[in-house]
């Protein structure tokens, strides 16, 4: 019932029929969109050929740990080469479009995926990762990741039946219009009403003020024929807040506005490229009349004579196409988070600079023990987040299972964990994205290391689906010990335990690091609670308000825990392959301790461990560094991304930067004239002034 989609892992489902399959069986160096000679080229040559040596595991059995599964890889595999091979889902000149060019290629893109899509049968799980690859935000992603699924969450069977299949097909194209220019994180003070007209039987939908004109919505600026739009539902004169409404926004025939709808796009955002290819909307209705079996009646209805009946379920549910896409965010902060990192460690590893006074080699940066210190915490992370991902995933699967069964005792943890999750891997993904430019030097500043593009299109993830500090603030409601919470049964030990670590080792211990989290969780909470209680004489809402910092840092804690906890339990796991398991177990040593160290003034205050307990955790951290850098190329080789998915001439996977560099240079259209245009018009008048000026002197 919360459900908002299905789960892509498993679905089999195929959008229509047709009589072939692509097979590509070229290794990954070969799947550059260039000429053949270059090709050849390339494979001839692999400057990473000794890191690749130096791996001290199996990264073929690695591939598979980190897709989930050997189908997974082959899968992902597949619909990586196919979207890499193809020249419509080019993305190198993505930068220099100006936005109109931007907008039609992700439509241009859109049709063609959807067309190879069905020419190939392609089950969900295929086209999904196939939409991923293409990797161009778009208003597909709006289309099938919040209205198809706001439709299955909240709409009856009847509702379902009549709306989906136009859906499934692209007989019509969707939106999720819920924020509004006055209100987006504040969802029970949004503005439009939806007034029910007994007479007609219909819903009238309207923008009472400029503030309630919904602003946001992927999809809806130049896209979308039809929105679910979020609005308070007016019935018999009473306001019974906010509902979703299927409402058609554009002409079938046409595309032009439907009367009393104004729309279009909100404007150009943040970088180059980058979510720009979005058609981000504004929307307001003039008494716009749709019919009253266009309110998705699932949770609660108006009947012909406009009653308001709400169903005996928790009126969270509206928010459960929000869970949904929380969710699927947390999966896809370890995809971001990867890339990055796999630029940034293949680059550090051809990058030179230094060690040599004779003219011998100089050294590779990624044997600075700085750049390995900013650098291998977020591999760490990167391997941390992707299963953290798989289990809420699996949490998100059974709390909807739960609800079709009427059971809602798991949806509060399912919403603290979402809400957390989301908020935690999109602060840390977006600030490491920045960290991996940074860490690739000034050529990381240039739109073709990939990196400016990929933190501009992330960093709205901070934001969309909830700001962070919003969804932190979730967590501090509804302590049950429970869940991921249960530790907190544990209040009388965890409150008084000494971690006993006594040497460096020590902390290669999972009960060690486990104990040392739950313990600093846990006195945040309590910390707070009480800090909250007294500074709350009055009533507890102004002692919430005013810790309200200290609840934050306290729900950060909490969600470290549930990763750490996560992460250690995965190591647990049989995990064939030679090597892996170790190579998961030191990752996973390297993103707790790297967590103990960034915040270990909280671990200190909290009296969870020593300052001497603090150091021997940085010592294990220097060890556990060294352990990391024979692997690192091969580690990040096993996220097993194309060279066109990656999009960066740094983390080209022969290491062949230089070249690449210089190449790429040449294509930017200010080197398309040798003289540029402006030279007549600026600069030749000024100089020439300049030069006259002197000869007269
Ligand atoms: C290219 C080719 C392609 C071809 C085709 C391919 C085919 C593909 C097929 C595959 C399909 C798969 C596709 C998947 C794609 C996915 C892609 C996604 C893309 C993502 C893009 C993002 C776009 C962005 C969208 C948006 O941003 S939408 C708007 C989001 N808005 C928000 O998030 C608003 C945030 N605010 C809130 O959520 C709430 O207001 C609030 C939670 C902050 C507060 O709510 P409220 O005021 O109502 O309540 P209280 O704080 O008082 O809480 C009351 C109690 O309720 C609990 N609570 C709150 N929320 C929930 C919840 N969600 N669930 C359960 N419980 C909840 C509180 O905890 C309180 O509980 P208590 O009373 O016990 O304390
Ligand atoms: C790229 C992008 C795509 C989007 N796509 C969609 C879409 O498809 N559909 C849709 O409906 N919406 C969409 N949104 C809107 C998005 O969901 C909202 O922007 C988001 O929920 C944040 O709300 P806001 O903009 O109102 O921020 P605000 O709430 O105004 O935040 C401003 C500041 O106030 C702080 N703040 C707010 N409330 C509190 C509080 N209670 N306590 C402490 N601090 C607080 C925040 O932390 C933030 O620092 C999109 C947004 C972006 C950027």
């Amino acid at each position: 019932m919360w459900r908002g989609g299905s789960n892509t892992r498993t679905c089999k489902r195929r959008f229509f029929s047709s009589p072939t399959r692509s097979r590509h069986h070229r290794p990954p160096y070969m799947l550059h969109s260039r000429g053949s000679q270059h090709l050849k080229a390339m494979a001839e040559v692999d400057h990473l050929a000794a890191e690749r040596a130096t791996a001290r595991f199996d990264v073929e059995e690695m591939k598979v740990a980190w897709a989930g599964s050997r189908h997974a890889v082959h899968v992902a595999d597949r619909m990586a080469r196919l979207v890499a091979s193809d020249p419509v889902f080019r993305k190198d000149n993505r930068t220099m479009l100006s936005r109109k060019e931007l907008f039609k290629d992700t439509l241009r893109k859109a049709a063609h995926a959807w067309k190879r899509i069905v020419e190939l049968r392609l089950t969900e799980e295929e086209a999904d990762l196939l939409r991923q690859y293409v990797d161009q935000p778009g208003y597909v992603d709006l289309h099938w990741g919040m209205f198809v699924p706001a439709i299955k969450g909240q709409g009856t069977e009847e509702q379902q039946h009549k709306w989906l299949p136009l859906a499934y097909k692209f007989q019509i194209i969707g939106c999720y219009a819920q924020t509004e220019l006055g209100h987006g994180s504040n969802v029970q003070g949004l503005e439009t009403t939806a007034t029910f007209d007994p007479k007609t039987d219909e819903f009238v939908i309207h923008s009472p003020t400029l503030t309630s004109s919904k602003w946001w919505p992927g999809g809806l600026g130049k896209a979308s024929t039809h929105a679910v739009v979020y609005a308070r539902l007016i019935t018999e004169g009473k306001d019974y807040g906010i509902h979703g409404f299927i409402v058609q926004l554009r002409s079938l025939e046409d595309h032009s506005p439907l009367p009393g709808v104004t729309l279009g796009d909100i404007g150009g955002k943040f970088g180059s490229g980058a979510y720009n290819s979005m058609d981000n909307g504004v929307l307001r209705f003039d008494h716009v009349r749709i019919p009253r079996d266009q309110m998705l009646m699932r949770l609660s209805q108006v009947t012909r004579e406009g009653k308001y009946v709400h169903s005996n379920v928790p009126k969270q549910l509206l928010y459960g196409t929000m869970v949904y896409v929380r969710q699927s965010i947390v999966a896809d902060a370890s995809k971001a988070l990867s890339r990055a990192v796999c630029i940034a460690v293949r680059y550090s590893a051809v990058r030179k600079q230094f060690g040599s006074q004779d003219g011998g080699p100089e050294t590779q940066v990624l044997n600075y023990k700085t750049q390995q210190s900013r650098l291998f915490p977020l591999l760490a992370s990167a391997y941390a987040f992707r299963f953290v991902g798989d289990w809420l995933n699996w949490l998100y699967t059974d709390v909807t299972q739960k609800l079709e069964a009427k059971d809602f005792s798991t949806l509060q943890e399912a919403h603290a964990c979402t809400a957390g999750l989301k908020a935690v891997t999109t602060s840390v993904t977006a600030d490491a994205i920045e960290e991996c430019r940074k860490l690739c030097g000034g050529h990381g500043y240039l739109n073709s290391s990939g990196l400016p593009e990929l933190f501009a299109v992330y960093v709205p993830a901070c934001t969309y689906e909830g700001d962070n500090v919003v969804l932190l603030l979730q967590l501090a409601s509804g302590k049950q010990p429970v869940g991921t919470m249960a530790y907190m049964g544990k209040v009388q030990y965890l409150m008084q335990c000494k971690s006993a670590v006594s040497s460096a080792e020590d902390w290669l211990n999972p009960d060690a690091i486990q104990e040392a989290f739950e313990a600093r969780a846990l006195r945040m909470a309590v910390n707070c609670a009480q800090n909250i209680s007294q500074a709350a004489s009055q009533e507890e809402a102004a002692g919430f308000y005013e810790r309200s910092p200290d609840l934050l840092e306290a729900a950060v804690a909490h969600i470290q825990l549930i990763i750490v906890t996560k992460f250690i339990e995965k190591v647990h796991q049989e995990i064939p392959g030679h090597g892996v398991k170790e190579q998961l177990q030191a990752l996973c040593n390297v993103y707790a301790l790297y967590i103990l160290h960034k915040h270990l003034g909280d671990f200190l205050a909290t009296g969870c461990i020593t300052p001497r307990q603090g150091a021997l955790a940085n010592e294990q951290l220097g060890k556990l560094y060294a352990q990391v850098r024979p692997n690192a190329v091969a580690l990040v080789d096993a996220f097993n991304y194309t060279d066109h998915y990656l999009g960066s001439v740094l983390g080209r996977y022969d290491g062949d930067v230089y070249p690449a560099l210089y190449e790429e240079a040449w294509k930017d259209p200010l080197n398309e004239t040798v003289v540029p245009e402006g030279y007549h018009e600026y600069l030749r008048p000024l100089i020439k002034q300049q030069q006259l000026k002197l000869s007269r002197l």
